[in-house]
C-alpha cells in the first residue's frame, strides 16, 4: 500500500509574475509528473502593498478558499501555519527578505539570483545554519530531468572528458534610440531593483556550466573558477551584454556565459538559430535547445557516431485539470523532500554553490564597473527596511 505523501505547507511572499507561475505549479497534482511522496499545500501568500492584493492573487492562481492573504511580509513570516517560504520578489529586495524569514525560523526557497553580493549570500547561509532551517535557491532548471539526465551524461562519461561548456541566455529587446523595451523603472534594466542581464538571465548561463564543470567535480577536488569579464552598460547603469570565461586551469575546461538585452538566444522564435548551451567533450557534445532556464529538448552527438544525433524531447508534463504546467514544480518537490529527509540543504545546489556562482557574478560586475546603491547591497539586516516593510 502506497505511504501518506509528505505534505509541505508553503507561504508566498510577494505576488508578481514568478509567485503567480510557482503557486500555480505548486497547486498541480504531483501524479501528473509521476511524483507520490510528497506534496504541496498553498496556505498563505503576502503582499508589501496591500491585503486585497494578496487576496486577489490567492483566488487568481486558485488556492484554497482557507489560504491567508496578509498585507505584510511580517505577517506572513510568523504564521505558525506556514513551513516553508517562497521569495519571489525582485534580487534587491532577496537579502532583506530571506533574511526576515530565516530570523522567522523558517525554511526559504528564495529566487535567483540569491542575492545582490556574495557577502549576502553567505549571511543568508550563516543564517540558515545557525536556525538549522532549509535554505536553497529557486534555480528551477536544475531540477528538471532534463538537467538531470544531462549532468548523469557528463558524469558517466558519454561525450568523453568536458573540456568546454558555452551557454548563452539572451533576449532580443533591441528598441529605437538606443533604448531597450522596457522602461528604465523596470527590475530588468533599474540598478535600484538590482537590474541587468547577468542578474536576471546570465545566471542561467552559468548554471549551465556550473552543473556541468563544477558540480560534478569530486568534492576533494573542487575548484573556484578564474573570472574574465567584458560588460556593455545600458545608460540607466545595468549591465545590458555580459560575456564572462569562467576558467577552471585544474580541470583545463572553461565556461563562456553570454548574456544580452539586445540580441537572442533564439533569433526568429523557432529555435532555428541553433543550441542555447554546447557541452563538448573528448568524445562528443550535448547540445541543449533553449530557453537555458526552460530547455525541452537535447542532443547528444558522439565523435564517432557516424553522423548519427540522438536526439531527446523532455516535454512538460502538464494537470490537465488545471491545464498548468510550468516546471517549477520540480524544484518544489526537492525542498520538500529536504525538509522530510531532515536536510537543511539541496545536494543539486549546495550553499557553497551558490556562493561560488554569486562570487563569480559580482567579480563581472566588478570588473564591469556596475555598482548597485547601498540599500540593495548592504549585509545588513535591517527587519525595519523599506525592502522588507514595502515602504518605497
Ligand atoms: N525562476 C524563474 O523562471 C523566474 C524568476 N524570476 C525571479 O523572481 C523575482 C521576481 O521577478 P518577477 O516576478 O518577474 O517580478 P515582478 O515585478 O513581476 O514581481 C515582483 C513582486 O515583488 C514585490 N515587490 C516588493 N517590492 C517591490 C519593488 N520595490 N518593486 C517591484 N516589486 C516589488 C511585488 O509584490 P507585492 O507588492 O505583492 O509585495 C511584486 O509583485 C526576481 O528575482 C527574478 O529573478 C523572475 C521571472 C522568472
Ligand atoms: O528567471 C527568469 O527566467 C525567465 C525570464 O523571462 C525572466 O526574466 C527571468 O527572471
Amino acid at each position: 500500500m502506497a505511504s501518506t505523501p509528505y505534505t509541505v505547507r508553503w507561504g508566498i511572499m510577494a505576488t508578481g509574475w514568478i509567485a503567480e507561475m510557482f503557486t500555480k505549479d505548486l497547486l498541480t497534482n504531483p501524479a501528473c509528473r509521476g511524483v507520490s511522496d510528497v506534496r504541496h499545500e498553498v496556505v498563505a501568500a503576502a503582499s508589501s502593498s496591500a491585503k486585497d492584493r494578496a487576496a486577489s492573487f490567492l483566488s487568481m492562481v486558485g488556492a484554497p478558499s482557507t489560504a491567508k492573504p496578509y498585507g505584510s511580509y511580517h505577517e506572513l513570516v510568523a504564521d505558525p501555519d506556514v513551513d516553508i517560504i517562497y521569495v519571489a520578489t525582485p534580487h534587491s529586495h532577496h537579502f532583506q527578505n530571506a533574511m526576515l524569514a530565516l530570523e522567522a525560523g523558517k525554511n526559504v526557497l528564495c529566487e535567483k539570483s540569491l542575492t545582490v553580493t556574495a557577502s549576502q549570500a553567505r549571511k543568508l547561509v550563516d543564517k540558515a545554519r545557525e536556525k538549522n532551517v532549509f535554505f536553497m535557491e529557486a534555480v528551477w532548471t536544475r531540477y528538471f530531468p532534463l538537467s538531470i539526465k544531462v549532468r548523469e551524461l557528463v558524469s558517466t562519461g558519454a561525450i568523453g572528458q568536458v573540456y568546454r561548456v558555452l551557454a548563452d541566455l539572451s533576449f532580443n529587446k533591441d528598441a529605437a534610440e538606443g533604448r531597450v523595451e522596457w522602461d528604465d523603472s523596470h527590475r530588468m534594466v533599474n540598478p535600484d531593483l538590482a537590474g541587468g542581464a547577468l542578474l536576471d538571465l546570465g545566471i542561467y548561463s552559468l548554471t549551465w556550466i556550473f552543473q556541468t564543470l563544477y558540480h560534478l567535480q569530486p568534492e576533494k577536488e573542487k575548484e573556484a573558477p578564474k573570472v574574465v569579464a567584458a560588460i556593455n552598460k545600458y545608460h540607466t547603469g545595468a549591465d545590458e551584454m555580459t560575456s564572462i570565461i569562467v576558467q577552471f586551469p585544474k580541470h583545463k575546461s572553461q565556461g563562456i556565459a553570454t548574456t544580452a538585452l539586445r540580441v537572442g538566444t533564439d533569433v526568429d522564435g523557432h529555435n532555428s538559430g541553433g543550441p542555447a548551451i554546447r557541452i563538448q567533450g573528448s568524445g562528443g557534445e550535448i547540445q541543449v535547445m533553449g530557453p537555458a532556464y526552460r530547455p525541452l529538448q537535447y542532443k547528444v552527438i558522439k565523435k564517432d557516431g557516424g553522423g548519427n544525433v540522438e536526439v531527446v524531447d523532455c516535454p512538460i508534463p502538464k494537470d490537465t485539470e488545471r491545464d498548468w504546467g510550468h516546471g517549477m514544480f520540480w524544484e518544489a518537490d526537492e525542498c520538500a523532500r529536504c525538509l522530510r529527509d531532515g536536510k537543511r540543504e539541496s545536494d543539486t545546489l549546495p550553499w557553497s554553490e551558490s556562493i561560488v556562482i554569486m562570487e563569480v557574478m559580482e567579480e563581472a560586475l566588478k570588473q564591469g564597473g556596475v555598482q548597485y546603491p547601498e540599500l540593495i547591497t548592504t549585509d545588513v539586516f535591517d527587519a525595519q527596511s523599506p525592502l522588507n516593510t514595502g515602504k518605497r
